[in-house]
């Protein structure tokens, strides 16, 4: 039988107590209560209550709200001391005008370190076991409206997401969901806006920072999967050898995608969406190395965050671009791994081009999430840095 030192039974019930008589004694300490979880080794930070009201008839005017308003309560969560500058939020939405006209069942608002994005594949995927799993009306109001399949096995849901509808789907049993099981989502349409761009790179933006990587042109593509990417290979980079390597070259890798992005973010008439301006920005740079099993990406998106999955939007992105080249065909699947998921096999998501309209093509994406804790964050009325910090290194 196992037996814990005496200490260590007194530490928890202490812990606790001091945590409760806390909060009795400053009424005014706002608590944000949060589940932790991670899809391929990249977190979602699930916001469940604590959060003030959103102003706005729509989410994407509450996600302006959010942003101008509210945004010490993103910073809080997603820096240190309370998070770190690769941390991965998402804001539970309980009523939008999506789920006001029976169009969704719930809506979402996605966060990181620099701001609030339009669309998270990853966050999707942890999203779909959090919601079936949850039995709490308080925060999913809909949650006993979901349909479920017995047949199939599957409980599916409508997320409305920044960019729009994203159909989740969830094996489900008694109630739960399966943690061996993939959760897979159809994104909205996804569309190329360019191809083989020719961008000429200001000698005053030229990467060569460990080693002699000099480029004053680099061919790219952008594509739209919820969210605006530039792809480019990792070869037209200047990294004949893809995008694995030691940590140097993921430093050489940040050094070139944020030059990139630097000369690719003004260039407005690349990121076009059809109805909504809102999306209109380009999000990440997303390096490709292609291999005979499908495709290694390494993703650096807002503020050079780097995505520890193979990135649910950027497949999306992907999978347009690769209809488009004729690489793939509608019913086609391509897999996609990042660096951290290729080190445990089977790890990272797969894409599936299910159909093509006159909006994009519609995108099947595939992955696997994991509950890794919750907690419940506080901050002190005399804690002098109260939004937390994010530690730079000099470049
Ligand atoms: O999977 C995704 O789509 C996201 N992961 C982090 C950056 C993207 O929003």
């Amino acid at each position: 039988m196992l037996e814990f030192p005496k200490w260590q039974l007194h530490l928890i019930p202490t812990t606790m107590d001091v945590f409760n008589t806390l909060l009795e004694q400053n009424p005014a300490t706002r608590t944000i209560k949060v589940v932790d979880m991670h899809t391929s080794g990249e977190p979602t930070r699930i916001v469940l209550n604590g959060y003030p009201h959103l102003e706005g008839d729509t989410l994407l005017e509450m996600r302006r709200c959010a942003s101008q308003k509210h945004d010490d309560i993103r910073q809080r969560l997603m820096r240190e001391p309370r998070g770190h500058t690769e941390m991965y939020g998402a804001i539970l939405i309980a009523e939008t005008e999506l789920t006001r006209r029976g169009e969704a069942d719930i809506g979402v608002l996605f966060c990181h370190n620099e701001g609030y994005s339009t669309m998270c594949g990853h966050a999707t995927i942890a999203l779909g076991r959090f919601l079936v799993d949850t039995h709490d009306l308080t925060i999913f109001p809909r949650r006993n409206m979901l349909p479920h399949d017995e047949a199939t096995g599957l409980t599916t849901l409508r997320l409305h997401a920044p960019c729009g509808v994203v159909h989740v789907s969830v094996h489900t049993d008694g109630g739960h969901s399966h943690p061996t099981r993939p959760v897979s989502f159809l994104g909205v349409p996804s569309f190329v806006t360019a191809r083989d761009l020719e961008v000429e790179i200001p000698s005053s933006e030229q990467w060569k920072r460990l080693r002699d990587v000099q480029r004053s042109h680099v061919k790219v593509d952008i594509s739209y999967g919820g969210a605006f990417y530039a792809l480019v290979s990792a070869a037209e980079l200047g990294f004949p050898d893809g995008v694995r390597g030691d940590p140097r070259t993921l430093a050489e890798f940040d050094d070139a995608t944020a030059a990139l992005k630097r000369v690719l973010y003004p260039r407005k008439e690349l990121y076009r969406h059809p109805s909504e301006p809102d999306l209109e920005f380009l999000y990440g740079v997303m390096v490709v190395e292609r291999t005979a099993k499908g495709e290694i990406g390494l993703c650096f998106f807002a503020d050079q965050q780097i995505d520890r999955s193979p990135c649910g939007s950027c497949v999306m992105a992907r999978v347009a671009l690769a209809v488009d080249q004729g690489r793939l065909q509608i019913g086609e699947a391509c897999d996609y791994e990042s660096i951290v998921s290729l080190l445990n096999d089977g790890n990272g998501f797969r894409g599936t081009a299910i159909e093509t309209g006159p909006e994009g093509v519609i995108v099947k994406v595939e992955g696997r999430a994991f509950y890794t804790g919750a907690a419940s964050f506080v901050v002190e009325e005399t804690d002098m840095v109260p939004n937390g910090f994010a530690v730079a290194l000099p470049s």
